[in-house]
């Protein structure tokens, strides 16, 4: 058998739990959807301090090229803070849990839908950080997130506060996304699974195997919807449901993201 035909198989390493093992993708078929943070990243105390290592960066890079441009990263990140994370480079992208895509490195960043939030709204919301001095505010301008890793005991009482928000505004467009030690609110209508799909409709990606790499909750949307789309999907740190296989931590798909540019490279030799 032709080994750029073949498919990742779960193959199971002390290192990688079931992940797609060392077996190569064929890239020049394949689209490959990444989550930044606790997926391609490890997880940091706060979200700017995130360090993108140099080895993940030539990977991508690299990886773009060989994938003719099909790859693209998925996050709940906005996209001006994704270019931040990663620059100099830039990568295709949905943003903000599928508010926002920029399809190609060469085409603008679209808003696709991200209606911004009442500024109102912003406020009621950005307010509920006078808890505690640890609560960290990220706002994203059409979605806000409540971010209490530093002060995880006051999960309780944010999700509360929100909830009394919300019970105050029945028909506000709003939905409340958890996160890891995050809480955000953003508007009703999208989500990954959502930027997913329009993605895959729009040239490189359109007509190749999507296959997706995540580890939160949000991702679940995107886990749901690969077999439809003939995908594949991996989980990191737990086995989410419904997934092909799981990683156990972000240097092992960092690890499997080098290790299929080197299998290219020995086919290619
Ligand atoms: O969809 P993702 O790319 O996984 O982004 C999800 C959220 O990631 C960021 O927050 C998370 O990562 C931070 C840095 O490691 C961490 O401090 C925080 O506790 C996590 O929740 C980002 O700030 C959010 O906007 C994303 O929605």
């Amino acid at each position: 058998m032709n080994q750029d035909l073949m498919e990742p198989v779960p193959k199971k390493t002390a290192s990688m739990a079931d992940g797609p093992g060392s077996r190569m993708l064929p890239l020049r078929e394949s689209a490959l959807l990444l989550d930044i943070d606790g997926t391609l990243l490890d997880l940091a105390p706060s979200p700017s301090e995130v360090r993108v290592p140099p080895k993940l960066a030539t990977s991508l890079s690299r990886l773009l090229a060989r994938t003719d441009g099909a790859l693209a990263l998925v996050s709940g990140r906005s996209l001006s803070d994704i270019d931040r994370i990663f620059a100099p480079m830039l990568f295709p992208a949905v943003g903000g849990h599928g508010a926002e895509m920029r399809i190609s490195t060469e085409s603008e960043a679209v808003a696709t839908h991200a209606p911004p939030m009442n500024p109102d709204l912003i406020r009621r919301f950005a307010a509920i950080a006078e808890l505690h001095a640890g609560i960290l505010v990220e706002n994203k301008g059409y979605s806000l997130a409540l971010h209490f890793r530093k002060a995880p005991d006051t999960e309780q009482a944010i999700y509360h506060a929100v909830s009394a928000i919300r019970a105050d505004l029945p028909n506000a467009p709003i939905e409340v996304l958890p996160g890891k030690f995050v809480c955000e609110i953003k508007h009703s209508g999208f989500t990954k699974a959502t930027g997913v799909t329009e993605l895959m409709a729009h040239e490189p990606f359109k007509g190749r195997r999507p296959v997706f790499v995540g580890d939160d909750v949000t991702d679940e949307t995107v886990f749901a919807i690969m077999p439809d789309m003939k995908g594949l999907s991996f989980s990191v740190g737990r086995r989410a449901q419904g997934v092909d296989g799981h990683f156990h931590a972000p240097s092992d798909v960092r690890a499997w993201l080098a290790r299929l540019l080197d299998d290219e490279r020995a086919v290619a030799e």
